[in-house]
């Protein structure tokens, strides 16, 4: 049966989009979703991004790394299925969906989407990184010679190593070029290569630098491979809550096989 596919990318993470509503789409076939992510033999993308009705908000995100298993939320991903949501007439300019961490507002203008994050209460600092969840684990280390860095090599040895193991850690290396922007490279878990850009890895280095008071400031800028992202947040009792992720999200390609 044919299927029709979209892609979106965020800063240039990228992204298989189909609206599942009709429940049309064999979730489970990991290899399915692996070849459609696969950039020689399938349309290529970092995931695959299902959108599907739900009872109570706009819609519901259903998000799968390149290799083809589900995973924990993508924040670029949310912002591409946004815009996913209003091309097809779901969403006006304002969304409430459902995604794997819980419920997540949002609002788009033109190419550029706000995309309200998980709550983060736990920041673990250590000698030489901070991890913290942020609706996806995060790694995050300093790399001054971050230009030259070899993001794929170094980023697989710490996402496999411990404490992360097989079931990992994104890893995301940082230079700071300001009190209010940060340069970051990151390594993605289920990709298992560099992404242009990462969503939550941007907003867990933007939470890392202001919980190691490498800022004082609660609007980020967060240069990527991809463009630029932009996380702004409060802090209060410990709890960073009320963050937000900012950056364009826009239409690639639409096709049916
Ligand atoms: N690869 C991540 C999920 C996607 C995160 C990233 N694409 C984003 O924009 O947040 C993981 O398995 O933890």
């Amino acid at each position: 049966m044919k299927q029709t596919f979209y892609k979106y990318q965020g800063t240039g993470n990228d992204f298989v989009m189909i609206d599942n509503r009709q429940q049309t789409f064999d979730k489970n076939n990991t290899k399915h979703v692996a070849l459609l992510c696969d950039r020689r033999f399938g349309i290529g993308a970092d995931g695959l991004i299902l959108l599907e009705n739900h009872d109570d908000v706009d819609f519901k995100m259903v998000y799968y790394n390149a290799d083809g298993n589900q995973s924990s939320m993508c924040g670029n991903g949310g912002r591409c299925l946004v815009a996913f949501a209003k091309q097809l007439g779901v969403i006006k300019d304002k969304a409430v969906f459902e995604a794997i961490d819980g419920l997540h507002h949002a609002t788009i203008e033109g190419d550029i989407v706000k995309l309200q994050m998980v709550d983060v209460d736990t920041v673990e600092k250590y000698e030489d990184h901070v991890f913290l969840d942020t609706g996806s684990p995060h790694h995050v280390q300093f790399e001054n010679q971050i230009e030259a860095f070899d993001i794929k090599a170094e980023g697989s040895k710490i996402r496999y190593g411990s404490p992360y193991n097989e079931a990992g850690s994104n890893v995301n290396f940082v230079k700071k070029l300001n009190d209010q922007t940060f340069t970051v490279r990151t390594y993605e878990r289920g990709v298992e290569d560099e992404t242009l850009s990462c969503g939550t890895g941007a907003t867990a280095v933007a939470l890392a630098m202001h919980a190691i008071n490498e800022t004082t400031d609660h609007l980020i800028t967060l240069q990527v491979q991809g463009g630029e992202l932009q996380v702004s947040f409060e802090l209060e009792d410990g709890l960073y809550k009320n963050v937000w992720l900012i950056g364009s999200a826009k239409l690639v390609f639409k096709g049916t096989i």
